[in-house]
Order: C-alpha cells, then structure tokens, then sequence
C-alpha cells in the first residue's frame, strides 16, 4: 500500500500571488529574491556560503521551473527543465498568510473565516484581555504589548523582564499572541501555564495561536531563543488529511511544529527536532517505521523563523543549500509506491520590508519512483495538495480541492 511524505519549507514562496497587492507584499518573491541576491554576491557570507544559488537537487524536481509558472521569471541560477517528477504552483484562497492557513489548506480544509488581528497601536492588546491574563495567572504585569520581531524584543526587554518578572507579550501582522519569557528565571513549566489561559483568553477573539517563546541567556547580547517554544493553536475547522488518514487506521506522524499546527488532531505519531538537519533525520526515522498507508508531514520551520522573519538573505540561502544537499537521502529510502511532496505554507521574502510574511504563490514538487515526470500547472488552492495525497493513500476524496494526478 501506498505511503506519502510532506517537507513544507516554511515560507519558501515563490512569488506571483494575484493577490499579494492587498497585503502590500505586490512583487514579493522569496525563492526568486533570495537567488538573485546570491547571483551578485549579495547572499555571501565568510564561512557560511558565497556565489549562485546551488540547488540541484529541488531544481532537478522542477523548483526553477515552478518559480518560471509561478512569476514568469527563471531564477539566476536555476533551471527550467526538471528531470523527474511533477511540478507546479499553489494558489492560497484562505485570506491569512500565516502558518495555520497555509497547513490547514494544504491538508484540504482552506480557513472559511476572518482570524482575530491585533492592531499596530501601542498597546496591541485590549486592557481588559490583558487585565484578565494578569489575574488568572498571577503575574506581576506584562512587558511589550505591541507588534515587535521576537528577537529584538527579547533584546529590548529581556533585563526588564528578568527584573521584574513580567513576560513579553508582542504580536504581528498574524494572528497571534506570543509571549516570550526566560526558561529558568521565569520557568519554562510557567511560560507554557501562562500561554494555555491566554489561549483560553484570546480563543473568543478568533486569534489562531498564542505562541510560547523560551529564552535563556543573561545578557542583552547573549539571550537566545530556544527548541522549547511551543504553539497553542486552534482546532481546524474540518477534518484534515490527517484526520482522514488517522479515521482511516492509519498512521500519521507529525514531525516538528505538525502536531502543534493541527492542534494534535489526527496524529498518532509526534517526533521532535530543533533545526533542519534534526529534522530531517527524524523524517528519515519515520519512513523506517511508518507502515502501508501512512503518512509523514515535516514542518522545516527554520527558513521561517531564523531566517525569513530576521531577514537574512546569506543565512536563508545556506538553509536552502543544506535542505537540498540531503534530499537525496529521502528520495533513497523511498519505496516503489511512496509519494514525496516539497511545498511552502506563505511566502518570508528576507529582501522584503519589515519582518513580517509575505502573500505569495508556493512551490508544488512531487516526486514519486512510480511517476512519470509533468506539469500540473497552477492549482487554485493549495486544497490540491491533500486532495492528492489523500487519493494516492486510497482516501475518498474530501470538500475541497481536486488530485492532480
Ligand atoms: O518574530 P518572531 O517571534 O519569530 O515571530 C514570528 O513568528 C510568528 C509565527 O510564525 C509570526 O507571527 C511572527 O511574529
Ligand atoms: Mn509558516
Ligand atoms: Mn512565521
């Protein structure tokens, strides 16, 4: 019986998006801004990467060809004539370019509704929320209150925060609530005990997630966020590929932020990693376990998090180059009937202004020993994505989307 693999490369956008002027994010292209920096020796960086992007072995997937669908532009550096595989370009019709949306959607249940949003006031946050939060879980007060990147305002606020014992409270252009605390002064357990009554707190507003974010360190210069950080996020709104295949007695391993993004829902196997390379091993680990009808889901949530939202050009180019350079690994251990998906969930343009996401068009790359190389054109919702997975695993097809196989 048939397997599937999901890699979602978090924000790997590839431009394009009809849409993208109402997020003001017209002409944002993440893939396609982060290959041309690299072609004038803008993404070198001395001991970590220099010269054209070099991924040979997603372009040999159709990665350089998708980006050419998706925006008519071939990148510096890639090719238009894949080797294998299916290639093409998804289309996000949920309204958020947040993480939520984009899994949700791509495991066939696109958000029908509007996410609660914070405004870019200071404060962000409605007093009597806040009030609320202060008293049911006994904090001396809070710190932030406004939009903010979460590493500088850990910077900005992590001596207050040690000092006083207030968390950090900041949001974003998502619909999201993250509070930001120190493991040991203020104490993981507490952090996370902080987060599930915000949750409880902000689910009536709508807002999708409240995000804990650990840190250590003691100095301005030393605080560092760390691999605790965990999601409290709402429940999809239908069930998801991954409840259809779990329904199904099947196994669904969610590895990294997966179980997190679909609030637990249909997975029966959890395996954590912090970075891209531990990530990918626990990927490995799982096609050595996974059983007939199973299917793998991988968020690599580093191009996002450490490099798209700081926005660092060299950096995210150096993740692209170290996913690609172990692909070959997954594509080896795969069997005759297993069908591996590469895709993003929203566009991070780290050319872009601010540091926020950006609307954009996402890659699809489908690989399969039993496939015979294709086009598939651009998909008007990701939704296609878990329509065809779920065919390939023998599922009855769900609401939305269609296979494109
Ligand atoms: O700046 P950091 O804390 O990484 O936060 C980012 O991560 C959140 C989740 O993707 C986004 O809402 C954005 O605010
Ligand atoms: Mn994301
Ligand atoms: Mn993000």
């Amino acid at each position: 019986m048939p397997r599937a693999i999901v890699c979602l490369l978090d924000s790997v956008g590839i431009g394009g998006a009809p849409d993208a002027a109402a997020y003001g994010d017209e002409g944002a292209n993440t893939l396609g801004h982060i290959a041309e920096w690299a072609a004038t020796g803008k993404a070198d960086r001395t001991g970590l990467r220099s010269g054209p992007l070099h991924l040979p072995n997603m372009d040999a997937m159709g990665l350089g060809a998708a980006v050419k669908l998706s925006t008519g532009t071939l990148p510096p550096g890639l090719s238009d004539r894949p080797k294998g595989g299916r290639f093409g370009v998804g289309r996000e019709i949920s309204k958020g370019k947040d993480t939520p949306s984009g899994h949700w959607e791509i495991a066939g249940v696109p958000v029908p509704f509007d996410w609660g949003y914070f405004p870019q006031s200071v404060p962000a946050f409605p007093p009597e929320l806040i009030a609320q939060l202060v008293a049911r879980a006994g904090l001396p007060g809070i710190l932030g209150d406004k939009h903010a990147s979460g590493t500088d305002i850990i910077a900005e606020l992590g001596d207050e925060h040690i000092r006083t014992g207030k968390p950090i409270c900041y949001t974003s252009v998502d619909s999201v609530f993250q509070i930001a605390a120190h493991e040991s002064h203020f104490g993981l357990d507490r952090l996370y005990e902080v987060c599930r009554v915000a949750f409880e707190l902000t689910e009536p507003l709508n807002i999708g997630r409240v995000i804990a974010r650990p840190f250590i360190g003691e100095t301005r210069e030393s605080f560092k966020r760390t691999g605790n950080r965990r999601d409290y996020a709402m429940t999809p709104p239908e069930p998801t590929l991954l409840d259809r295949n779990a329904d199904a007695g099947r196994s669904v391993f969610a590895i990294g932020k997966i179980s997190d993004i679909y609030a637990g829902s249909g997975v029966t196997h959890k395996l954590k990693g912090t970075g891209i390379p531990q990530l990918f091993d626990r990927t490995l680990e799982a096609m050595e376990m996974a059983g007939e009808g199973a299917f793998i889901m991988t968020n690599f949530v580093d191009f996002d998090s450490e490099y798209g939202h700081r926005r660092d050009v060299p950096g995210y180019a150096a993740a692209l180059e170290s996913f690609d350079s172990r692909l070959p690994e997954i594509i080896a251990a795969m069997r005759h009937d297993d069908l591996l998906v590469l895709t993003a969930d929203h566009g991070n343009d780290p050319t872009w202004k601010g540091t926020d996401h950006t609307r954009e068009q996402v890659p699809i790359l489908v690989f399969s020993p039993a496939l015979a190389p294709a086009e598939i054109g651009i998909r008007s919702t990701f939704a296609d994505i878990g329509e065809t997975i779920a065919a390939w695993l023998g599922l009855a097809p769900g609401r939305h989307g269609k296979s494109f196989l």
